[in-house]
């Protein structure tokens, strides 16, 4: 999936200098981050409606559309693709980490220091069942 957010992202890229009257692309950066993060609004709304009618047909365009419209306003923002997978790595190995940790809180001595109340990390699934 990132290769094809990828080579979107370098062809709104070599779009958003384009006429706009031909390309779509550069008439969101004409118009500037305000236009493009309301696009981007109304596409993620879409997909969720499509979702909760069970148009899955439809959830795949409007997330389609979601895509492309996120991947012009990171370009607006200076926001690189390669960005968004550092950091989405960086989760997996800071959940990995929470998988590891012992669920229930480690029995210290009682002659240890008292610890710093940390909030637990709790793996997202943890946190989504809970609710
Ligand atoms: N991937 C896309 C892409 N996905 C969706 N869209 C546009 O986004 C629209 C979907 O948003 P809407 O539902 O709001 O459509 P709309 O109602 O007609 O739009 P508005 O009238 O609300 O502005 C579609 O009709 C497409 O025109 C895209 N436009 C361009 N790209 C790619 O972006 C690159 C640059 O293309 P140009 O912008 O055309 O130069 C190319 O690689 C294209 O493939």
């Amino acid at each position: 999936m990132s290769d094809s957010i990828d080579r979107l992202y370098q062809a709104v890229i070599a779009a958003k200098d384009l006429d706009p009257a031909i390309s779509r692309t550069a008439r969101l950066f004409q118009r500037g981050p305000a236009k493009m993060a309301k696009k981007l609004a109304e596409e993620a709304i879409e997909v969720v409606i499509d979702a909760v009618a069970g148009k899955s047909d439809a959830v795949v365009r409007e997330s389609a559309d979601l895509f492309y419209n996120l991947t012009v306003l990171w370009a607006s923002a200076g926001v690189k693709p390669e960005d968004v997978w550092r950091e989405m790595e960086r989760r997996e190995r800071l959940l990995g980490i929470a998988e590891k940790l012992p669920k229930s809180p480690v029995k210290l001595p009682k002659t240890a220091p008292v610890p710093v109340v940390r909030r637990r990390i709790v793996a997202l699934e943890n946190r989504l069942r809970k609710r």
